[in-house]
């Protein structure tokens, strides 16, 4: 019923030109989807509603276009006293709110909302996604129950695993920005999964039966990282022997996954804009302009807006990039994910390596958890995978970190870091003298160490 109900979008009041962008690709998205969306500023008007937000107000017949939140999703006349969305404009950084269960966040049945910032970097609005019309129906009609069911959690999405609060929020924006053409912008520390969250965007698009292409933007000289995304002509440098296109071309109809974007020189900046508003390439010494049709997901570890305040990324870039903005909190800030991500790489592993299944006993899953992991989910895999290789029996020893938990916290943090080193340094050179057939100089050359330098080693770790 709510499908067949207009949407609306009163044209933002702002004049703010990123807003307006963004606002325009949340409409874009959220416009004949079932999930219910809206957009909301600081005064509580309704910027856009898609029409499937509509609960039992009818947008067409009221003055829906001055409609307050509260007036129309939750059939108030004054404000909600106690608005959980509303830290979105209170506390600076803050990448999202959890609202279903707390105050009168129930009321209109939100369940996340998340800060829409200006070109200034002002949040002046807000993103709300809401629950499904028949839970808010429920949460309307009995607002203080608490035996209401609670919300499905969601273990996975595609490869992406989680059960935390913060998984569960990224997993609904996935969903949301899979279908529009909307550049994304994936945000957070190395490791934290950012190339999984790109492939899972394309994976769940209209795109996903064209290719997916990544570019690691950090690792090529600017020369080289223009010749491989725009292509060259027959001569236009010594070596380019033949014309070539560009992954820009390759990834026709599909998804560029542009990583470390923040890494990139201002020539390359200005190139990548131009390509972005005009929708063609020129390989590198051509004239010819080429037709392409590519959405654009890029990912840093740093802080774009911060390089954009110190101008070392160009703002006019940030802001086509970025116009809908991801962002991955590091493990340590989710910790509900790590006995999921544990069980799921513990499998992985024994299959990859051809060993019977093997499980986590309850005290090393509690040891796991606690550490910090610096390196995120990809440091959790690999220690997960070294001890699959390293150990035997059919529960999986984590010796090391469960040996820390009888030490104090910051001790133990140091501990699990200098053993972690020790366990992949120790496996490195078991690994090169079984190369060498045992034979000493040539593992010392192959680990780039001295002959003495092994020496000690092999004395340290008992392999003599
Ligand atoms: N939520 C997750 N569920 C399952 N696997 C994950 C998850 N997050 C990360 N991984 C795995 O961890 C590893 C690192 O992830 P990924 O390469 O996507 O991180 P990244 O943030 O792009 O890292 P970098 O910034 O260093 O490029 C990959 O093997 C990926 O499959």
């Amino acid at each position: 019923m709510a499908g067949s109900q207009p949407e609306v979008c009163a044209v933002p009041s702002f004049s703010d030109p990123i807003l307006v962008a963004r606002v325009e690709a949340i409409r874009q998205l959220a416009g004949g989807i079932s999930d219910r969306v809206a957009v909301v500023d600081r005064e509580f008007n309704i910027v856009y509603a898609n029409s499937s937000a509509w609960t039992n107000r009818e947008p067409g017949d009221a003055d829906a276009h001055q409609a307050k939140c509260y007036q129309a999703f939750a059939q108030r006349t004054d404000p909600c006293g106690a608005c959980p969305a509303t830290k979105v404009f209170e506390t600076p950084d803050v990448q999202s709110i959890s609202c279903g269960t707390e105050g009168d966040g129930t009321a209109c049945g939100m369940r996340q909302a998340f800060p829409l910032a200006a070109g200034d970097g002002q949040v002046t609005s807000m993103l709300v996604l809401f629950n499904p019309l028949s839970q808010t129906t429920l949460r309307t009609a009995l607002p203080v129950s608490n035996d209401l069911p609670a919300l499905t959690v969601r273990e996975h999405l595609g490869d992406l695993i989680g059960r935390s609060a913060a998984m569960q929020q990224l997993f609904d924006m996935i969903v949301l920005v899979a279908e529009s053409q909307a550049t994304v912008l994936i945000q957070g520390e190395s490791g934290t999964g950012k190339e999984l969250v790109a492939k899972t965007i394309h994976r769940l698009s209209d795109r996903r039966d064209k290719p997916f292409v990544v570019v690691d933007c950090g690792s090529l000289p600017e020369t080289l990282l223009e010749s491989e995304l725009f292509g060259h002509m027959k001569g236009s440098f010594t070596g380019a022997t033949a014309n070539k296109r560009g992954l820009f071309e390759e990834a026709d109809g599909g998804t560029i996954f542009l990583d470390e974007i923040a890494d990139t020189t201002p020539t390359f900046q200005a190139k990548l804009l131009r390509v972005l508003q005009e929708g063609e390439v020129k390989r590198v010494g051509g004239n010819q302009p080429i037709k392409v049709e590519v959405r654009v997901v890029s990912a840093t570890n740093k802080d774009l807006s911060e390089l954009v305040k110190a101008k070392a990324f160009r703002q006019d870039l940030y802001y086509r990039l970025a116009v809908l903005p991801l962002f991955l909190p590091p493990l340590r800030e989710r910790r509900d994910d790590i006995a999921l991500l544990v069980d799921h790489f513990v499998v992985a592993s024994c299959k990859r390596h051809r060993q019977a299944p093997r499980t986590v006993s309850p005290d090393v899953m509690q040891a796991l958890s606690e550490v910090a992991w610096p390196g995120n989910v990809r440091e959790l895999q690999h220690y997960i995978e070294r001890a699959v290789v390293t150990t035997t029996g059919p529960e999986l020893a984590c010796g090391d970190i469960v040996a820390l938990r009888s030490k104090a916290p910051e001790e133990g943090l140091r501990m699990v870091v200098r053993d972690a080193v020790s366990l992949t340094e120790r496996t490195r050179i078991v690994e090169a003298l079984r190369k060498t057939g045992g034979n000493r100089l040539r593992a010392a050359k192959l680990l780039k160490i001295s002959r003495a330098g092994l020496y000690n080693k092999l004395r340290e770790y008992g392999l003599q």
